[in-house]
């Protein structure tokens, strides 16, 4: 039996193999593959490890060599596997993703192989019912309930019963298309709305999938008007070139009725934005619970995190503490600058 709240933040999710041909090669053409582990809530939960948090991931693996390889790299970063769980039926699949990075004006491309794999299969029976009491804050997102019927079931009923506990829940629709369509999304995530306290949703996916209208900030708060939400955050990003991007959110707090925001990163020199909304939430998420609650912490961890992160190839962050306030240390000075030259 596990100690009551052992970790800060615990997330449900698919864990992926990437495979990207090395040095610009094309999907159609190279032929080696770079090996590198994502994943929404993993690249969320190694994140926030990174700057401190105690973080674990609920997964189901296939038990083989490859699913040894993902394991190995959840520990390598500072992820607790205690809640990896092992499927050993004969057609154990891990889900896989190939990616090419695009060069301008040769757009990326991104294959799927995520159908029938082990994680597909994953159920709460799989887990006893201490989980449920070992976090402070579950997080899991809209992939995971897209994936299968049986993600779904399990998705929902761990949001229902981590909050049974008392447990802070953090959602990120992340919506793709790919996986599910903006209708079949809105129901399902109108479902779970009655029990999330952090909501992580971006002003696209607010006006296409739910289908919201006005302006963003008024959006935000609709949310917290319609459901018991504490705290919603959108992350906004302007594409200068496909090399070039400002980044920036906004955070409303509703117990305050208050929105937080800050002058946007400039000029980000993206090596890879995969993962980088991610990495926003790993920030957001360690600034609310390191902070106790404070939005402006979240806002600023979340930016900083996030526009670094798109910097580095990969899906996962790989940020400490230390560089993200060096970061936002240096990006507070620089508004101070730029204010003082208006
Ligand atoms: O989980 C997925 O769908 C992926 O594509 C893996 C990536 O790490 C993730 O989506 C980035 O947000």
């Amino acid at each position: 039996m596990k100690n009551k709240k052992d970790f800060d933040i615990l997330a449900l999710g698919e864990l992926l193999l990437r495979l990207s041909p090395p040095n610009n090669e094309r999907l159609t053409r190279g032929e080696t593959f770079q090996k590198q582990v994502g994943g929404a809530e993993l690249n969320v939960v190694s994140g926030a490890s990174l700057l401190g948090l105690r973080t674990g991931i609920i997964s189901k693996l296939p038990s083989n060599d490859m699913g040894t390889f993902i394991k190995n790299r959840v520990r390598f970063c500072g992820v607790s596997d205690d809640y990896l769980v092992y499927d050993t039926s004969k057609d154990a699949r891990l889900g896989v993703y190939y990616y090419e990075n695009g060069a301008h004006p040769r757009k990326p491309s991104i294959v799927y192989d995520r159908m029938y794999t082990s994680m597909n299969k994953i159920d709460v029976s799989d887990f006893s019912e201490d989980l449920y009491a070992s976090a402070r804050c579950f997080h899991t997102s809209g992939i995971t309930l897209a994936l299968s019927p049986q993600a779904r079931r399990t998705g929902i009923e761990m949001i229902k019963r981590f909050k049974e506990q008392g447990t802070i829940i953090s959602f990120d629709v992340n919506f793709r298309g790919n996986l599910w369509s903006g209708e079949e999304a809105k129901a399902c995530i109108e479902e779970i709305l009655p029990y999330v306290d952090i909501f992580f949703c971006s002003e696209d996916t607010a006006r296409l999938t739910f289908l919201k209208e006005g302006n963003l900030k008024d959006i935000m708060k609709s949310f917290t008007q319609d459901y018991p939400v504490s705290i919603v955050a959108s992350t906004q990003r302007i594409v200068h070139s496909p090399k070039v991007h400002t980044f920036g959110s906004v955070v409303y707090d509703a117990k305050s009725d208050t929105y937080f925001e800050e002058d946007p990163y400039r000029d980000i020199d993206v090596v890879d934005r995969i993962g980088s909304g991610d990495a926003f939430i790993s920030g957001a998420l360690y600034g609310l619970l390191a902070h106790d609650f404070d939005c402006q912490k979240a806002m600023e961890y979340g930016d900083a995190t996030s526009a670094v992160k798109n910097t580095i190839p990969g899906d996962l962050p790989s940020s400490d503490l230390t560089e993200i306030n060096r970061i936002i240390s240096a990006h507070k000075q620089t508004g101070r600058q730029s204010e003082m030259d208006r």
